[in-house]
């Protein structure tokens, strides 16, 4: 793993897109994975600007996202399809017919799960895969006690996920109590990691991210595995973490770092 610290929410963005755009540049082809919540927001405004300013193309750009919550459509404002549309997809050049969103609506939801696997082999695997963190360790809405050895896959939701998400919906009884996922191994496949941390509600899942050792009861440990790993965290997210524990990690330059 390597680690890039910064002061907060926008520099890390900034640092983010960064990389990501110096890829892009280089490798026009680039299949890239995506995440949602708060944490890659400032990232795709940041890609949408630079866009805008730099010209960066995502006309040849294939993109798969993580999950989806079971029984929302893409028409839903709260469903991830809907998310990346409206922060991203819909400000770029990228084909729409190019962007994968796993279909929470699918009538056979295992099909649509073993359907994504084979997609994503078919494109030829991820090259960056943005990831954020659960205040409880959870990558994607892979929970705890996730076996790592998990392809995509249903879960259902921990209260602790439904609570933390729940300022997205009216009320905690609207977040969808099931979501689809890619699952540990999926994203272990990805050539390269890129996970995002910001804010105090991260600090706890940081410092058990450096302080404890691979288990799957702590999702996030297993990338610690991973041979391509950078970790792009602000002091709020690093401010519970003895920073002996984590210098070793630590990186001047963001590109090309990945
Ligand atoms: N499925 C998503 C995760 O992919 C995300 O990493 C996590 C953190 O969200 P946020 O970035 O809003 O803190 O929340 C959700 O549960």
């Amino acid at each position: 793993m390597k680690l890039i610290q910064v002061n907060h929410y926008e520099e890390m963005s900034k640092k983010a897109a960064d990389i990501i755009t110096h890829y892009i540049k280089n490798h026009p082809n680039a299949v890239l994975g995506f995440a949602t919540g708060s944490t890659p927001s400032g990232l795709y405004e940041n890609l949408i600007e630079d866009h805008r300013k730099n010209g960066t193309s995502y006309k040849a750009v294939r993109s798969f996202n993580l999950d989806e919550y079971v029984g929302l459509d893409g028409t839903h404002p709260q469903s991830y399809r809907y998310f990346m549309d409206e922060h991203l997809f819909n400000h770029i050049d990228i084909l729409k017919e190019n962007t994968y969103v796993l279909n929470g609506k699918a009538e056979n939801l295992d099909m649509e799960c073993k359907r994504y696997e084979r997609m994503i082999q078919e494109a030829g695997g991820i090259n960056i895969q943005i990831l954020g963190i659960g205040r409880n360790g959870h990558i994607a809405f892979n929970e705890p006690g996730t076996p790592f050895s998990s392809r995509t896959h249903i879960v259902e939701l921990a209260e602790s996920t439904r609570k933390a998400n729940a300022r997205f919906f009216q009320s905690i009884d609207e977040v969808p109590t099931h979501s689809i996922t890619m699952g540990i191994a999926s994203i272990m496949e990805s050539q390269k990691i890129l996970l995002l941390a910001s804010g105090p509600s991260k600090a706890e899942p940081i410092r058990r991210l450096f302080t404890e050792p691979i288990s799957e009861s702590f999702p996030a440990s297993i990338l610690k595995q991973h041979p391509n790993v950078v970790i792009i965290a602000d002091k709020e997210a690093l401010k519970d973490t003895d920073p002996n524990l984590f210098n070793e990690y630590v990186v001047k330059e963001s590109t090309p770092i990945l």
